[in-house]
């Protein structure tokens, strides 16, 4: 049942290839696979034809038949050179659109922590079915090969037809070892598809270390660290790993190839030997003997050995890997209903800019899938509309996870995040994300042009590129564009033809315009993590200037290790062990003498000594 819903959904997978293409396919492969029985047929017309001019001492009976023999070599040929360039076709507008959906599902999910899943990884590889990844059955190697089969299965029972002009039992005595040949090569199949599935495994290792070994970042240390053999060896190991359960069932599988040229055997030799020795005493033997000797041969060719079986069954596992990726991530989002009622009584009444808004964590904890430690523990916040909160903690306090919490990438294993009133986990993640924008700690850099890098902050909307400007102006980063090569359209990549690489500072000012941009098109909630630490002091200074100016009464959440950036914040919430241990102004804080105090007096004394240019001199206590 399910094989033959596989070979239905693939025949319906040939949809977006069109009809003209299907068409084509279909008469080229008729073509191809009912050429050898015609070319049987004919063959056994040529000897009788033959026979008949040599009988009459003219050529002319021969002709015809020598007509239809060779318009049957001649359209098979033709049929085989069309076919590539068919398939050719078929394989763009086929796959094409099938690994844009795949990328589609793998970007609709709502959050990063079933992405982050291994099982969903492999399964965005296995359902992209890209060849440079180690899968060699793509959509429409498996639809057109579910056609070649068809195809096939009627080029078996035109060559059928011929064996039964000699007599009916030839049919079952060729067709019952022909088919069983064609079962074992079926089960070969399964087999062989099972293993490729299996070596994806390592088959992902080894693409980390062949991106390693060759790109611009991980370069850099491989050179350095001299890890280049290391590297080159591990990438070795994985693909050996990967290749050895494969190479040992071609192995066996060779070895088997004697139990298929038995089974040809059985199938031709006592229908040839009967048909050698004239047994049932045709009136015409000659002529008849060589149509079925040639459609002996002809049944196999069409049963034999091909890859349409793989095909097919390699590609019903990608389309299948497709409907489990899409279930995955469903699974993440909110259901429909609920999000639609909390969608319409989120929006502001009135007017298209939605309120600064108000988020309260309620007995948050969070821990990540598969730690065994909790990162955030009963963790309790309110950020007022429009209030300057800092968020300061030693490293790995979680200070980037409750960031990820309050963007909806993950939900709190316990406890409620409401913004308005509404828990977050029942928010069209979209809706939610329209009111914010974030600049992560390990943000993106794009290979794309200085405006493209900037307007991705709400590449939903049409660009406006007065925006892209002022939203520049205000990160500082209008004269990093002023010394580019081509002003706005330089990409930011060396990789990219008149590319340049920007500094670790020209980058964070490049992901402030891109924030910045996304406020001034409609976002209310600034959230920054860490995004001065490539920074010079004044130039943090001059952007923190005009952040202050341009936010009006929109909010601003700030991850800064800089104290001297935190403290002009509203207000400052220090986190440890999964709490916020201390909540105030600078100066309150400061007088509490608690763990913030003490923090910023280590930056403020080291900077005294000239070690740390985090504390500015005006700061120093
Ligand atoms: N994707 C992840 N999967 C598992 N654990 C994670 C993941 N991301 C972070 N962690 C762990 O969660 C803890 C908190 O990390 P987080 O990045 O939130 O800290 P932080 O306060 O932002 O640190 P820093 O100041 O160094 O940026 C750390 O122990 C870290 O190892």
């Amino acid at each position: 049942m399910d094989a033959l819903a596989n070979r239905l959904r693939l025949l319906r997978a040939l949809g977006p290839a069109g009809l003209p293409v299907n068409a084509a396919l279909v008469v080229v492969m008729l073509v191809e696979r009912l050429g050898p029985a015609v070319m049987a047929a004919g063959v056994g017309l040529v000897v009788g034809g033959l026979g008949e001019a040599i009988g009459s001492g003219s050529l002319s009976a021969a002709v015809a038949p020598l007509c239809v023999f060779g318009g049957a070599v001649l359209a098979t040929q033709a049929a085989e050179a069309l076919l590539e360039p068919l398939k050719f076709i078929a394989a763009v507008r086929i796959d094409g659109p099938h690994r844009e959906r795949v990328a589609r599902t793998a970007a609709s999910s709502g959050r990063v922590e079933v992405l982050e899943r291994p099982e969903t990884q492999r399964l965005i590889r296995e359902a992209m079915a890209d060849r440079s990844h180690g899968y060699d059955c793509t959509p429409s190697d498996g639809a057109v090969g579910q056609l070649r089969w068809a195809a096939g299965m009627v080029g078996a029972a035109a060559a059928c037809a011929v064996l039964a002009q000699y007599a009916w039992w030839f049919v079952p005595m060729a067709l019952i070892p022909a088919a069983l040949h064609r079962v074992l090569r079926t089960r070969d199949d399964f087999a062989l598809a099972a293993r490729w599935r299996a070596a994806s495994k390592d088959e992902q290792h080894a693409d980390v270390w062949r991106e390693a070994t060759t790109s611009q970042g991980e370069g850099k240390d491989i050179r350095v660290f001299g890890l280049a053999d290391w590297s080159v060896t591990r990438m070795q190991g994985h693909i050996r790993a990967a290749n050895a359960p494969l190479w040992s069932y071609i192995d066996r599988m060779l070895r088997r190839s004697g139990v298929h040229l038995m089974l040809v055997i059985v199938g031709l030799l006592p229908m040839y030997v009967m048909v050698a020795s004239g047994a049932p005493g045709r009136a015409d033997p000659a002529a008849l003997a060589a149509a079925v000797f040639a459609a002996g041969w002809s049944l196999f060719l069409v049963l034999g050995p091909d890859s349409e079986m793989y095909n097919i069954i390699g590609a019903g596992r990608v389309l299948r890997a497709h409907d489990e990726l899409r279930d995955a991530l469903g699974e993440s989002e909110p259901s429909s209903a609920t999000a639609r009622a909390a969608e319409s009584s989120d929006r502001p009444a009135g007017g298209d800019r939605p309120a600064p808004p108000r988020v309260c964590f309620a007995d948050v904890s969070f821990r990540y899938p598969g730690d065994d430690q909790d990162v955030l523990d009963g963790l309790n916040l309110e950020i007022e509309p429009g209030e300057f909160l800092a968020v300061v903690g030693i490293n790995g306090a979680g200070k980037s996870t409750l960031i990820k919490l309050l963007t909806g990438l993950y939900e709190p294993t316990s406890g409620v995040i409401r913004a308005d009133g509404h828990p977050l986990s029942q928010t069209p993640a979209t809706d939610w994300r329209r009111r914010l924008s974030v600049v992560f700690q390990d943000f993106v850099k794009y290979p794309l042009s200085a405006e493209d890098n900037v307007a991705l902050g709400h590449g939903h909307t049409p660009r406006d590129r007065g925006e892209v400007e002022r939203a520049a102006h205000e990160a500082g980063f209008e004269a990093v564009i002023e010394r580019l090569p081509d002003g706005w359209d330089t990409p930011l990549s060396r990789t990219r033809s008149g590319g340049v690489d920007l500094s670790g500072g020209q980058w964070q000012q490049t992901v402030l315009a891109r924030a910045l941009y996304a406020m001034r098109r409609g976002a209310r909630l600034l959230v920054l993590d860490e995004p001065t630490a490539h920074l010079d002091v004044r130039t943090e200074s001059d952007v923190f200037e005009r952040l202050a100016k341009s936010r009006g009464d929109s909010g601003l959440v700030l991850i800064s290790h800089r104290l001297s950036t935190v403290r002009q914040a509203d207000r400052i919430v220090f986190l440890d062990g999964g709490r916020i241990t201390e909540s105030g102004t600078h100066d309150e804080l400061m007088a509490k003498g608690g763990a913030y105090a003490d923090m910023f007096r280590i930056q403020a004394a080291r900077f005294r000594r000239g070690y740390d240019d985090r504390i500015e001199e005006g700061d120093v206590l």
